[in-house]
């Protein structure tokens, strides 16, 4: 199969548990949740994306023509370093994309493979660190995982709810949006208020990395 790629980069991993990781970032085109388009932003099912995935015409981006080429890609980011190598595939939503191929040439390359996905779609087997990030009223069907990531606030989420499923960690993450300040007092209410979550901040934002 060939593979959309919006843009592919080497930096820290700036979310979740492996927050600080040296980490290449594979972030496929397209999402099922919302075009991309800003004119098509209020309408969609997810609408606080802080992300561009149209197209393929990022950094690092392209059409590959298989999942050897796009290892390959990958592993040339990466460079030299033998240990702890690490891909945060993502997107755009990226299980549109990744497949068990995908997976296992990464895995050759001495890769562990990290997802960021939104849940609306199963996870692909074989994945190393799966992070869920469910999206408003959105029927997520991969309940189980590594990490499950709550983007907060969110009035059409309970958290009660999804403590009930079935992941490692459990971490709230103050939406980037006009109001970040109550964003942030939200979260930190919600880690203070529930203490099976831990608050997540997007690091790489606050250091200036991509
Ligand atoms: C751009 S998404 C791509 C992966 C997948 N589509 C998803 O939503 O999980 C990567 C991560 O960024 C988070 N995210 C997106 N927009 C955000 C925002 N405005 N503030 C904080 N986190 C955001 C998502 O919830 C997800 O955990
Ligand atoms: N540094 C860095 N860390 C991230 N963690 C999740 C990201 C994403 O967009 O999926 C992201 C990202 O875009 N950059
Ligand atoms: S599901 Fe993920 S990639 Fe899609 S619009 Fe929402 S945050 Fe962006
Ligand atoms: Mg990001």
């Amino acid at each position: 199969m060939s593979y959309a790629v919006k843009e592919a980069f080497l930096t820290l991993q700036g979310e979740g548990v492996q927050s600080g990781s040296r980490a290449v970032f594979l972030r496929f085109a397209g999402c099922n949740l919302w075009s991309g388009r800003e004119q098509d932003r209020a309408e969609a099912q997810c609408n606080f994306c802080d992300t561009d995935f149209v197209g393929t015409d990022g950094e690092g981006g392209g059409k590959f023509a298989d999942a050897d080429a796009l290892a390959a890609h990958v592993a040339t980011l990466w460079g030299e370093k033998a240990d702890k190598r690490l891909v945060v595939v993502t997107g755009g939503e990226p299980m549109l994309q990744l497949d068990k191929a995908l997976i296992d040439v990464l895995h050759a390359h001495g890769f562990r493979v990290a997802v960021e996905s939104n849940g609306t779609l199963p996870a692909t087997p074989g994945i190393d660190w799966l992070c869920i990030s469910p999206k408003g009223s959105t029927e997520v069907v991969q309940r189980r995982g590594d990490e499950l990531k709550l983007v907060w606030p969110q009035p059409e989420i309970d958290p009660a709810a999804l403590e009930e499923w079935d992941f490692r960690h459990f971490l709230v993450q103050p939406m980037d949006c006009a109001d970040g300040k109550a964003a942030m007092d939200a979260a930190i209410a919600l880690a203070m208020e529930r203490p099976k979550w831990r608050l997540s901040l997007q690091a790489h934002k606050v250091v200036g990395l991509p």
